[in-house]
């Protein structure tokens, strides 16, 4: 069996990539980063490293490795003939990788078995996104036929992986947990084969669950731990204004979660202290910087702080500690991070009403508009 992933990266290698691996597939990466790509065909194995309570490593071998912008008609015909093709190269990314599916589709064969394809990036059905952007590629007669010979699922993914150090290698460091659950709806009964992943029959609320309790949760961390001039995100958390903040913040994004959901309060509570226990595993060397990394998608409006916040606000609530935590997320400024960077010049030349149209992709009819704004605007005065 074989899987097609895009993107080498973090997730590629220490999650997606790995569980592929354990559940037999040969997993042929494809990336745009030429010297990780060189590095990966060179290599027999690579090492992933677990840290915490119960870790262990694991080693993952029987994979080969393809240049996107050098080998895609290579990449094509492996599409053609897997039984899987994944992504985790960002949900901006999705869009320059739909060529080659829409291309490997149309090679498959007639009777090769439906491919699946899974978007494992943090973002509400990413899958949804790649396959709208694979259906543009697809207007033709024949184009549609070969949409058929796909089955697009979304997923949600949840392992943290920081960034890397240097001189690691291919090897990856990552924590002892992960989820991986995949929607098993659009199979009809003949979902893969992935033993460490769980299909589900509802996604919405493990998706909802995970970004509006991980991210939101991890993002506030950063942004208030930035503010406060911590870099590791355990030393962040070790502050108690910080605790504080992420605290309140996950209290209203529980909220929501049991309201829109169903889901026990006790449970979710459950859940956040077990987040927050993983949030402040000493042996993971995380940063404010990476979990804080590109702003401007995190303040969007179907994100991990608007989409709740938003939510809220419909629902007759005016969030506050999420306001208190898209202000604090705008004194990120991290000059390597173009979004950072982007978020300071947008500040410098919007006011907080267009701010909050363009970024946050709110009008003013909006219940949070108004409450919002305020916010914004009495920062920056
Ligand atoms: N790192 C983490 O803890 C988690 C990350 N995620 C999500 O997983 C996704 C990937 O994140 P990371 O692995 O951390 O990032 P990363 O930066 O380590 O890996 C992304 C990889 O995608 C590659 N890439 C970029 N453009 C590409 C293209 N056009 N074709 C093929 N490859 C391309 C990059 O060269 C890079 O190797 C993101 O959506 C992120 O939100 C989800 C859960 C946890
Ligand atoms: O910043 P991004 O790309 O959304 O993804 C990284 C996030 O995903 C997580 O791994 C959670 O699954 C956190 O480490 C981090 O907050």
């Amino acid at each position: 069996m074989k899987a097609v992933h895009f993107g080498a990266g973090n997730i590629g290698r220490g999650f997606v990539g790995l569980l592929l691996h354990e559940a037999d597939y040969e997993v042929v990466y494809s990336d745009v980063n030429a010297e990780l790509i060189a590095a990966l065909d060179a290599a027999d194995t690579f090492t992933v490293h677990e840290v915490g309570e119960g870790a262990r490593d694991h080693e993952v071998s029987n994979f080969r490795a393809f240049d996107s912008t050098q080998k895609m008609k290579e990449i094509v015909a492996e599409i053609a003939s897997a039984e899987l093709v994944t992504t985790a190269v960002g949900p901006n990314i999705l869009r320059f990788v739909a060529p080659a599916i829409a291309d490997g589709l149309r090679a498959r064969g007639d009777d090769a078995p439906p491919l699946a394809v899974m978007a494992c990036e943090n973002a509400i059905n990413a899958t949804d996104i790649l396959r709208a952007e694979v259906e543009k590629l697809m207007t033709d007669a024949e184009g549609q036929a070969a949409l058929n010979r796909a089955v697009f699922a979304n997923t949600a993914v949840d392992r943290i992986v920081p960034a890397q150090a240097a001189g690691a290698g291919l090897d990856v460091t990552v924590e002892t947990y992960y989820e991986w659950a995949i929607d098993r709806t659009p199979f009809g009964g003949t979902e893969p084969v992935i033993p460490g992943a769980t299909f589900v029959d509802d996604l919405a609320p493990y998706i909802e669950r995970k970004l509006f309790t991980v991210n939101t949760g991890h993002a506030t961390i950063a942004y208030y731990g930035f503010s406060a001039g911590a870099h590791a995100i355990s030393d962040a958390l070790g502050r108690p204004e910080v605790e504080l903040a992420v605290r309140a913040v996950l209290d209203e994004t529980k909220q929501l979660l049991v309201d829109k959901h169903g889901l026990d309060a006790a449970a979710q509570q459950a859940y956040i202290e077990k987040i927050l226990v993983r949030f402040a595993n000493p042996h993971l060397p995380d940063t404010v910087d990476r979990v804080g990394r590109q702003p401007l998608r995190k303040l969007s409006r179907h994100e991990r702080f608007i989409g709740p916040a938003a939510e809220l606000a419909e629902r007759g609530t005016t969030p506050v500690a999420l306001i208190d935590a898209v202000v604090t997320a705008l004194r990120f400024d991290v000059p390597d991070d173009e979004q950072s960077v982007e978020l300071q010049q947008k500040l410098g030349a919007l006011s907080a009403d267009d701010f909050v149209r363009e970024v946050c992709g709110l009008s003013p009819e909006h219940p949070l508009f108004a409450p919002l704004t305020a916010a914004i605007a009495n920062t920056a005065g």
